[in-house]
């Protein structure tokens, strides 16, 4: 068991899970965007860990974007979606696949889907490590998921409370 500030979580998905999970996506990856260069965007923060290692497997010619978008506050989304950084690239034309590290309520997705409609993508997908399908309120299409959850709230591999656990290797759940 861990502590970070005033909550307590447990092990919850190993490392080899997780590495599973990424080199699966990575492989439908490679197949569906085979000669296609396409642009990841990551959205910061807690998609570093997994865009790195999903862009690390992908083996023909890509580029690398990102967008940082904020919302959560401790271990529940505010509602509002705050984009914190913009994408400062052009992407009109391109195919373009979204790296997220959790799909949650949908809020965080739905705001990109906004930025990329208004740069006339040629085709965006989304991939996700982590989904949670109860929590999940919209309704856009993701077409890569790594592993689905409950509704708990997880820390590590990117993923934080209050700033902490993002370098955790390992998943962890709070404990109730
Ligand atoms: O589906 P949603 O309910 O919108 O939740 C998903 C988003 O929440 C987290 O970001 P957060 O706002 O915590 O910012 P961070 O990535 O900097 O931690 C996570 O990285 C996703 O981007
Ligand atoms: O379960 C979670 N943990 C950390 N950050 C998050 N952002 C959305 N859901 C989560």
């Amino acid at each position: 068991m861990i502590q970070l500030h005033d909550l307590k979580f447990e092990p919850y998905i190993s490392e080899e899970e997780i590495e599973g999970a990424v080199a699966k996506i990575a492989s439908r990856l490679n197949a569906d965007y085979k000669d296609q260069n396409p642009i990841f965007i990551g959205v910061l923060n807690g998609s570093f860990m997994f865009a790195s290692e999903v862009i690390k497997r992908f083996k023909g010619d890509c580029e690398v974007s990102f967008v940082k978008m904020g919302s959560y506050e401790g271990t529940s989304t505010t509602g509002t979606v705050k984009t914190l950084v913009g994408l400062n690239q052009k992407v009109e034309g391109r195919k373009v696949v979204i790296l997220e590290d959790i799909v949650d309520t949908g809020n965080t997705l739905e705001e990109i889907n906004k930025i990329l409609e208004a740069e006339k993508v040629a085709d965006y997908k989304v991939a996700t490590l982590f989904f949670k399908p109860e929590a999940y309120k919209k309704s856009l299409h993701i077409e890569y998921i790594g592993i689905q959850i409950p509704d708990k709230f997880i820390v590590g591999y990117g993923l934080d409370y209050d700033g902490l656990g993002r370098n955790l290797t390992q998943v962890y759940k709070r404990k109730e």
